[in-house]
């Protein structure tokens, strides 16, 4: 049986690189860079006024206050470029600096001395002291044209769209989205909400769930479906989602030791190369790892509710990671806020809280309730929190390793397709 970090290290050299699309960048939020974007154009633009007020010609010194200066004309967010006249122009937040001047005073800070016909300031002077070059904003001061403006291997966030929009690029390249199909095995399951349950029965809560992660997580769900105990039925699904070109079918259930847990049965007569089945970790430990006859990776989950959960934070996205080209998760240190159990031999991997104290750090909380069938103690958690094999106690203070949510990594990934 190996570890985990040997599964993850599997799983990473069994997953590779989508191919790239270009996409409009208004299509793109949520999907991740395939190739480095070079600003084509520097931000600002232009130099231009950071504050209502005075446009000054400085010439490189100071300005002491009490000096004067005629003003002539106006120049607002919007004018073009303006050849230099008079000692001053009155200048708004936003406006291109007129050629030849160099400094700006704002509005608050000048008395004006007189007016012209039309009411506007055709004299002033200045209360304070002004440094020359202030409240100017230079052209190229945020970003030159030319510099990469994001990297290969970025989400695109709300952040990062904000820059390429500002840019004024239309198009990216990112990676196509990795296809998955799940299927929830078991007879027990009911899909239906509006179904009663008959005797025996519960509700199918893992599929809904694995749809929503992996869409967060920048893949496409493009079949979800709950199968009974059936070995045929199962392979003539996996056959139908290979069919649809699907880059991993991930499957919850029917990976133990039970009567019906056929899905290694299943693998052989896909003719599917198991990888690992079962790791030191608990829970989750039958989780399962297969390569299937045209390359799509499988992923048997075990079928509790955790530890479908923790198979799919911990495994699948390692491969998800490196089908949209990012790079691999580091994990998070923080120390731990009170004592945690495990079982020695086995990885353990728990529910468990960030939470800010009192002295402003941040400590992983272990919640109480780490059963894999107990999903309510997930209302408290925000992460999950991996202890080593060795030994059964960790204590306070230790620093763990914490798998951020997702969606700190991943930002927005695939909230709708
Ligand atoms: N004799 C042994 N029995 C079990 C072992 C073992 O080592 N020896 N391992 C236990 C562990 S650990 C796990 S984890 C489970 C894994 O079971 P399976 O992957 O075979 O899953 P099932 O038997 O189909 O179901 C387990 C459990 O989860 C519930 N379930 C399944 N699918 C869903 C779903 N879509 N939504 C909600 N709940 C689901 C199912 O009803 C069962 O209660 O095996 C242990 N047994
Ligand atoms: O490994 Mo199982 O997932 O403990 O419940
Ligand atoms: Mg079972």
């Amino acid at each position: 049986m190996i570890g985990v970090e040997e599964a993850i290290a599997r799983i990473r050299a069994a997953s590779s690189a989508l191919s790239a699309e270009r996409v409009a960048l208004a299509d793109a939020r949520g999907r991740v860079l395939a190739e480095d974007v070079v600003a084509p154009m520097s931000l600002p633009p232009f130099d231009n006024s950071a504050m209502d007020g005075f446009a000054l010609r400085a010439n490189g010194n100071a300005i002491a206050a009490g000096s004067e200066f005629a003003v002539e004309g106006e120049q607002a967010a919007g004018d073009v470029a303006r050849a230099a006249r008079g000692e001053a122009c009155e200048i708004m937040t936003g406006a291109r600096m007129p050629d030849g001047f160099d400094s700006v005073v704002p509005v608050e800070d000048v008395e004006v001395l007189e007016r012209d016909d039309a009411q506007r300031p055709s004299r002033i002077r200045i209360k304070s002291d002004a440094a020359f070059g202030q409240h100017v904003r230079r052209g190229g001061e945020d970003m030159l044209a030319g510099a990469v403006a994001l990297a290969a291997g970025v989400v695109l966030d709300p952040f990062a769209c904000m820059l390429l929009d500002a840019l004024g690029v239309r198009e990216v390249a990112v990676r196509r989205k990795p296809r998955v199909a799940v299927f929830a095995t078991g007879r027990e399951l009911v899909a239906d909400p509006w179904r009663e349950l008959a005797s025996g029965e519960i509700r199918d809560s893992n599929g809904p769930y694995l749809e929503a992660k992996l869409r967060e997580a920048g893949a496409e769900v493009v079949r979800r479906a709950t199968l009974p105990d059936d070995v045929e039925t199962f392979v003539a699904a996996v056959r139908d989602a290979l069919a649809l070109g699907v880059d991993a079918v991930i499957s919850t259930g029917a990976v133990s030791m039970g009567r019906y847990d056929f899905v290694p049965e299943a693998l052989a007569m896909l003719g599917a190369e198991t990888v690992f089945h079962k790791l030191r970790m608990r829970p989750g430990k039958p989780q399962l790892f297969a390569i299937l006859p045209q390359g799509a990776l499988f992923f048997g989950l075990p079928g509790n509710p955790i530890s479908t959960a923790v198979g799919q934070r911990l495994l699948v996205e390692a491969a998800l990671r490196r089908m949209l080209g990012m790079p691999d998760e580091t994990r998070w240190r923080l120390p731990l806020a009170e004592d945690a159990r495990k079982k020695p031999g086995n990885a353990s991997i728990q529910k468990a809280a960030l939470r800010l104290h009192a002295d402003g750090g941040v400590r992983v909380q272990p919640l109480r309730g780490q059963e894999s069938f107990r999903i309510a103690p997930l209302r408290e958690a925000n992460v999950w929190m991996l202890l080593p094999e060795d030994g059964e106690r960790v204590s306070a203070g230790t620093l763990v390793d914490v798998l951020p949510p997702s969606h700190m990594q991943a930002a927005l990934l695939g909230s709708g397709t």
